[in-house]
């Protein structure tokens, strides 16, 4: 027989579950009092507020390890899901926004063909309100395709671009997505128009075609026409998403700025950049300001504007807030992490794990057991710098796949800094290790030069005099050009140059307080207490726009002939530097021939496999 007073009492101890796990959602939500996160500096809120993300590039499984940035992209949408709750509870706004360049540079986005087939629908499970389009969504055919058929069918008009388009099978360009957008903000209900530019880029495949933002403005009717159509007293707020570095050293945007202040004399205007890689943020006029926020799922940007304040002072507010769970939850107010989860974050975490597994990037290729290899924690000469080992160790194993050529006895092989993406860690090597550090498959070729000739292109190359903006890792452009303000860069830099009293303090505090983790220490124009969490900062030594593998013998004439091999993405800047050297190729090798299409990641993946480090 069934005992009702059984069942009465399991219904009230369920009751009773439910009501302490009521309680305890309460009490967590609302305290803000745990000691291991409360060292963060806190967002501000205001009437209209932003969530930025740039230069993400497939780092949606988060950093497997560096704890700093381990969140993934799952607990990123319970973040920004509990984020949107409180801006609703308390009538502001809070717009997502996405700068590009979502491929290239991990194992997730890039071991696919063609890659983003399986990082793009992750990256897509977060609500972006605007988005815009990077340089790597258009060096090759199938990712423009991809970004034109995938994204921007799902995003609608929330993606745009300016200047950027598409060519479509029957040879007509459209633009990528929508060329502006004006809507109404669903809280404050504030008038905003916005557009999406990508920065002068000439790298675009033939299906694809960029206009540089200053022709857009110069020569296309349409834009003024619409700056004119949406004058100031239907605009609260002009929002601009783009792929273009902030620094003042880039001019692109101050262009822009210059025209859209003809339009807009005092209205709110907000920028939003990407491609350098770096955390900043640009006061351009009291009414103006712009906020780049970083790379590779290491950096979610936060800014906010108080829209009816007269202190400039109050207007503004921008904050770097490191990827991890810590940071997420601190700013959400929960302490607890199974009440933060939402359900679709918890999905997106589990779809990552199950998504690694299917394309195997955690097996174990090999392990690197000496040490890490940095990019820019070590000069370039120290042995633990990752371009001392592939030019000393990786680089000389590349042998010719092509037969039909003839090879010299001595050889030189150039690289551009900037195809190697990330440092390499002790423990586990797989192949995610493997595009994290070199994603660039590109082909190897060769040109057959005197001996004197070949020894000087990478000199000529790494020359001040040479800009080469896309021949340097992207954090590093802005170096050569600003010097003046080396303080507002965003670590320090090593000499530090020109810094003031009250900087070189907080460096001195940084340092002292032994227990911070090391990590950005942001200088930008609203001053240096940015970053959410305060960090020990790195010192990132420079680096040149080439490095080379030199396997040449003592004492042979300069006359002699040699092989210079590189990538074929740097054919160009070879080129240009031979011709500085007024040196001509003869008629018959001036096209230099095909050498290997064993890109660095796989000379690398084949020397851990075999040799380990
Ligand atoms: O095939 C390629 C494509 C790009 N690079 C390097 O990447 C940067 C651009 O990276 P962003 O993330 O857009 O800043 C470019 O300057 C090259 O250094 C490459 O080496 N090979
Ligand atoms: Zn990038
Ligand atoms: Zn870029």
């Amino acid at each position: 027989m069934f005992d009702t007073s059984v069942y009465r009492n399991l219904v009230l101890a369920f009751l009773a579950l439910v009501a302490i796990s009521q309680v305890y959602k309460l009490y967590h939500v609302y305290s803000n009092n745990n000691s291991q996160i409360s060292a963060l500096r806190d967002l501000t809120w205001s009437d209209i507020n932003f969530i930025h993300t740039t230069d993400t590039h497939g780092w949606y499984s988060g950093h497997l390890n560096q704890k700093i940035y381990s969140a993934d992209w799952g607990e990123f949408i319970s973040f920004t899901s509990r984020l949107k709750e409180i801006a609703n509870e308390n009538n502001q706004d809070l717009l997502l926004i996405d700068s590009g360049d979502r491929h290239d540079g991990n194992g997730l986005s890039d071991v696919t063909v063609p890659n983003g087939v399986k990082s793009l629908p992750i990256f897509m499970k977060e609500d972006y309100d605007l988005l815009t389009i990077g340089n790597h969504e258009l060096y090759l055919w199938e990712n423009s395709r991809q970004e034109y058929e995938v994204l921007i069918e799902h995003f609608k008009g929330n993606y745009l671009s300016s200047n950027v388009q598409f060519k479509l099978d029957n040879g007509t360009f459209v633009s990528f997505g929508d060329k502006f957008k004006y809507f109404t903000t669903p809280n404050q209900k504030l008038n905003v128009l916005s557009f999406g530019f990508l920065f002068d880029f000439d790298r675009f495949n033939d299906h694809s075609k960029v206009t540089s933002i200053k022709e857009v403005i110069d020569n296309e009717p349409w834009f003024k026409e619409i700056l004119k159509s949406y004058p100031p007293d239907k605009v609260d707020l002009l929002l601009l998403v783009t792929h273009v570095p902030i620094s003042r050293s880039w001019p692109e945007l101050y262009y822009l700025h210059t025209v859209l202040r003809e339009f807009y004399p005092t209205t709110k205007i907000q920028y939003f950049g990407g491609h350098s890689h770096i955390r900043d943020f640009i006061v351009l006029d009291p009414n103006a300001t712009a906020l780049q926020s970083g790379r590779y799922c290491e950096t979610i940007g936060w800014t906010s504007i108080n829209l009816t304040t007269e202190k400039f002072d109050d207007r503004y507010s921008r904050t770097y807030i490191d990827f991890n769970i810590d940071s997420f939850q601190h700013h959400s107010k929960i302490t607890t992490k199974s009440l933060f989860d939402t359900e679709r974050g918890i999905e997106v975490s589990n779809l990552i794990k199950t998504t690694r597994k299917e394309l195997k990037l955690n097996d174990p290729i090999g392990y690197v057991k000496s040490s890490n290899y940095y990019i820019d924690y070590v000069p370039i000469t120290d042995s633990k710098n990752i371009f001392h080992l592939l030019t000393k160790k990786i680089l000389p194993t590349l042998v010719t796949e092509n037969e039909n050529i003839t090879t010299h006895d001595e050889r030189i092989i150039i690289i551009n800094t900037g195809s190697i993406r990330y440092d390499l860690y002790k423990g586990a090597y797989t192949i995610d290790s493997q595009y994290i550090v070199s994603p660039f498959e590109n082909l190897w070729v060769k040109l057959t030069l005197p001996k004197g000739i070949a020894i000087q292109i990478a000199p000529i190359l790494n020359d001040q005099g040479y800009i080469a903006k896309h021949l340097t890792p992207p954090h590093h452009m802005d170096d050569a050009e600003n010097k003046n303000s080396l303080k507002r860069q965003t670590r320090f830099r090593y000499p530090v140059l020109d810094l003031t009293e009250a900087d070189k303090q907080t460096i001195k505090n940084s340092k002292k307080k032994a227990k911070l983790t090391k990590g950005y220490v942001t200088f930008d124009d609203l001053g240096h207490d940015g970053d959410d969490t305060p960090h020990k900062a790195v010192v990132n030594f420079p680096i040149p726009n080439v490095v080379d593998s030199q396997e040449l013998k003592k004492g042979t004439p300069n006359d002699e002939l040699v092989d210079l091999v590189f990538y074929d993405f740097i054919q160009k800047d070879i080129f240009w530097a031979l011709q500085q050297l007024n040196y001509t190729l003869e008629e018959d090798s001036n096209e230099p021939e095909f050498y290997s299409k064993k890109y660095l990641g796989t000379l690398l993946n084949e020397y851990i496999k075999d040799k380990g480090l």
